[in-house]
């Protein structure tokens, strides 16, 4: 009988390496602030060093060498290839289709890839959570060619349906964003910290199609609040190797 190695990561360390993995090499990426902007940064710093980081506050091809602590970071101006107006982000770039990626966080994420930032509890005024708000997140998600999630999944995060949509993903199904006229393709990847999940061609409705290594498909239902599907060839992500984990250490040790 071998012994089972010991795990030498964390679940939001393999979360964070399955995302950058998700990037590739060129794609302009517009970044929410959190974890989309650590997995964002890592892709840079291990295998897609032409990534083209834009944050909101106006910052083209950002090289940041250290995590910013937000869009307003100077850090982000200081390394960018360009400062424009946030004016000019949204109607020059975001809207006309120039960004590959929308690449997002999210409190609440229902079976359709809706996205709730907004409040958690059905009455707006009182709330049981006011959570941080839109931001630039609708438009991103509405004009990018495509929507990436990355959250932390659980049954409080990952819901039937969200309580309040603040970035509108596939609605209650296929064909909701034509009929909104929305020009993405909206959420195509969720990457969370025990798999992957991808929406079914057919319905939307997003399906697992990829576990972390070390995790059960029972972990990931276990952690759905709905009746979660599963692709029948089910992939697993190869854990982080000792060059990304390195990578990530370092750069969210960085000051
Ligand atoms: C381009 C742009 O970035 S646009 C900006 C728009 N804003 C965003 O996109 C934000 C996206 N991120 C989120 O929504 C995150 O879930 C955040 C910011 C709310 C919280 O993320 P984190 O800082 O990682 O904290 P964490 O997940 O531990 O939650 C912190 C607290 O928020 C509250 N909270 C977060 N998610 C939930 C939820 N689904 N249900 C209830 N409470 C919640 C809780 O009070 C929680 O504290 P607790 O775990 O002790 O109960
Ligand atoms: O206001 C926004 O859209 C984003 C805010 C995120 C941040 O302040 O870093």
């Amino acid at each position: 009988m071998t012994a089972t190695a010991e795990r030498t990561y964390t679940s939001d360390e393999m979360m964070s390496v399955a995302a950058a993995r998700a990037l590739s090499g060129g794609q302009k990426v517009f970044v929410g602030i959190g974890l989309p902007s650590t997995a964002a940064n890592l892709a840079r710093r291990t295998h897609a060093d032409d990534l083209v980081l834009i944050y909101e506050s106006g910052t083209l091809g950002s090289k940041p060498t250290r995590l910013p602590a937000s869009i307003g970071d100077g850090i982000l101006a200081d390394t960018a290839d360009a400062v424009i107006s946030v004016p000019e982000v949204f109607n020059y770039w975001l809207q006309p289709g120039r960004i590959d990626v929308g690449f997002l966080g999210a409190a609440q994420l229902d079976k359709f890839g809706n996205i709730n930032t907004t409040v958690i509890g059905t009455d707006y005024a009182d709330p049981k959570v006011r959570l941080p708000g839109a931001g630039g997140a609708p438009e991103i998600a509405a004009s990018c060619h495509e929507v990436y999630v990355v959250v932390r999944q659980s049954k409080r995060s990952f819901v039937d349906q969200v309580d309040f949509i603040t970035s509108f993903g596939h609605g209650r199904g296929k064909g909701e964003r034509e009929k909104l006229g929305l020009p993405g393709a909206g959420p195509t990847l969720v990457i969370t910290d025990l798999g992957v999940m991808r929406p079914d061609p057919e319905t939307a409705e997003l399906v697992l199609t990829q576990i972390h290594e070390g995790v059960t498909v029972e972990q990931v239902r276990e952690a759905t609040g709905w009746d979660l599907k599963v692709a029948p060839e089910l992939g697993t992500t190869p854990a982080p190797t000792e060059a990304e984990l390195a990578a990530l250490r370092a750069l969210k040790a960085a000051r």
